[in-house]
């Protein structure tokens, strides 16, 4: 499991351990870390010029000695100091003993544009904003000059909490972060600063994180396994309420999804039998709508539905059953109905359907994803999976997780249809909605990246690469 801690939670944890430990101890290994990484992206130290680009505060500190290590191993560094008048004092003697040069912003674009690396510690959990002249200038010319960048804990100019970003902010090849993840190196956008994320243990003991992502032993772990006992009814009956006579794919896809997913068998109801029965004539049929139709141990309604109202309603009102409301459905869905439900409610909406719910714009979900998937999951008591770049799963409360596995070669018609009825299915199988949410969505998406191999794909072929998926993470 990778884990991801607020600001607030590392100072604690910081200074529980700075009391034990001599002045300076957490700072320098930190450093060492960071000097480690950048060496290894080097590939070679000596002779090789590194810039440090360093802030006022202790991020700037960690950048200094981290400097002089590389300068005792042979590198020609230079610091462009700026605040000067602010910089941390001790680690800037160490750095000019050890052979650092230190400059001005303003001299600086030909250091730059030489260097074979940036450090930047301009800031890091104390950052607030975006970044500030004149650090905007210095690494927009780094960036065009095509130096790759080490961000040192964060690329400065994003939010460390939410993974928010509000301005300019660091594009990072390479992230060096100490003690824990924070949230914005998982989350969209400001995931997407931090390139290659390095963990260096600094030997924090933390309590539980604000948010976690599935690695693929857990997914492993949580996976369900049929044993020597199972039938195909203990194994779980997933019941599909999905298509209308203008969007019958969507019932199939879903099914596609629903059949790859671990339960034993999949029931659909909905005006798209033909179609679902010739694609998949192993699906168990019911024309009597959800009320109705025999033993299902959880429900996917929505996908494609239009608005055909009355299988949400009838679904919602099933009380000891788990169930998946996605796309139209979760514009059909009464709010007080799902709030009022004591069995498991799952919403996964994408962006647009989120913020349809939120009474925003789409825009301002994309931006505060971490905000988003948490409201809605507070306004309906239920739990939420928000689809995207980074899809997130949250509760109202707990650690949110966050989904490593996607690609964007997902964003292809009717693969979220695939993700309800495979998400749904482990629903069905007995995971817990926060479980089958996180291990459907690293699912469809590590078959997402087997499906498209680096060219387009299609939803279909998502589904029909669950399979090695599944034994990719179990194997
Ligand atoms: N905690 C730990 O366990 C460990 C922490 N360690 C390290 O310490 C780092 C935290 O250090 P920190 O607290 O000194 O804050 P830091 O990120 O350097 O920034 C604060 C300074 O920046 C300034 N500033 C703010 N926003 C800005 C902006 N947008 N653009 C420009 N400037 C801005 C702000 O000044 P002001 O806003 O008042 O002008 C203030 O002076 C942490 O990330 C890690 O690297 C490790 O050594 C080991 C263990
Ligand atoms: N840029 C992206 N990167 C990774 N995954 C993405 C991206 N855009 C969309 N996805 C994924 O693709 C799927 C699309 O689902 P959805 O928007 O419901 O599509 P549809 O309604 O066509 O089925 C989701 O699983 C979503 O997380
Ligand atoms: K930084």
């Amino acid at each position: 499991m990778r884990t991801a801690h607020r600001v607030e939670t590392v100072r604690q944890a910081e200074q529980t351990l700075i009391s034990r430990l001599p002045d300076g101890t957490l700072m320098h290994r930190a450093a060492a870390g960071l000097a480690t990484a950048c060496a290894n992206l080097l590939g070679k130290v000596y002779a090789r010029k590194v810039v440090l680009l360093v802030g006022s505060g202790d991020n700037g500190g960690d950048t200094l000695y981290a400097g002089a290590r590389l300068s005792r191993r042979g590198a020609a560094v230079t610091a462009i100091l700026l605040t000067p008048d602010r910089t941390h004092q001790q680690a800037l003697t160490a750095f000019t003993r050890a052979g650092g040069r230190t400059t001005t912003p303003d001299n600086a674009q030909h250091t730059l544009k030489q260097a074979d690396l940036l450090i930047d510690g301009v800031v890091g959990i104390g950052g607030r904003g975006g970044l500030r002249p004149p650090a905007t200038d210095l690494i927009r010319a780094a960036e065009h000059h095509h130096v790759p960048i080490v961000a040192v804990d964060l690329p400065s100019g994003v939010d460390a909490d939410t993974g928010e970003v509000h301005g300019e902010a660091v594009h990072a090849t390479l992230t060096v972060t100490f003690g824990t993840h924070k949230p914005a190196l998982l989350i969209d956008p400001a995931r997407e600063h931090a390139g290659v994320v390095h963990l260096v243990d600094i030997g924090l003991t933390l309590p539980p994180p604000e948010a976690e992502a599935l690695q693929h032993p857990d997914v492993s772990a949580l996976l369900p396994h049929p044993g020597a006992t199972s039938d195909k009814y203990r194994r779980g009956v997933v019941g599909i309420a999905a298509g209308s006579n203008r969007y019958p794919g969507a019932a199939v896809l879903a099914v596609a999804g629903a059949l790859r997913g671990g339960a034993g068998a999949v029931r659909y109801t909905g005006p798209a039998t033909a179609e679902v029965l010739a694609r998949f004539p192993e699906t168990l049929i019911s024309d009597k709508g959800p009320k109705h139709a025999g033993r299902v141990q959880a429900w996917v309604v929505g996908p494609g539905a239009g608005d055909e109202q009355a299988p949400v309603s009838e679904v919602l009102a099933l009380d000891d059953v788990p169930v998946l409301i996605d796309a139209d459905g979760l514009r059909l869905a009464d709010p007080g109905a799902v709030r009022r439900r004591t069995a498991p409610t799952l919403l996964t909406p994408h962006a647009g359907e989120a913020a349809a719910l939120l009474g925003v714009t789409r825009e301002e979900v994309e931006s505060q994803r971490l905000w988003a998937v948490r409201e809605l999951a507070s306004r309906y008591r239920a739990t939420v999976l928000l689809k995207g770049a980074t899809t997130l799963i949250a509760d109202a409360e707990g650690p949110v997780r966050v989904n490593p596995t996607g690609t964007p070669w997902l964003a292809t018609a009717g693969s979220g249809d695939v993700l309800s009825g495979l998400t749904g299915s482990l629903l069905a199988a007995g995971l817990p909605a926060r479980d089958a949410g996180s291990v459907g969505a690293y699912l469809h998406g590590l078959a997402g990246r087997y499906a498209a191999d680096g060219a387009p794909t299609t939803a279909y072929e998502v589904a029909e690469a669950l399979p090695t998926a599944w034994r990719d993470v179990t194997g």
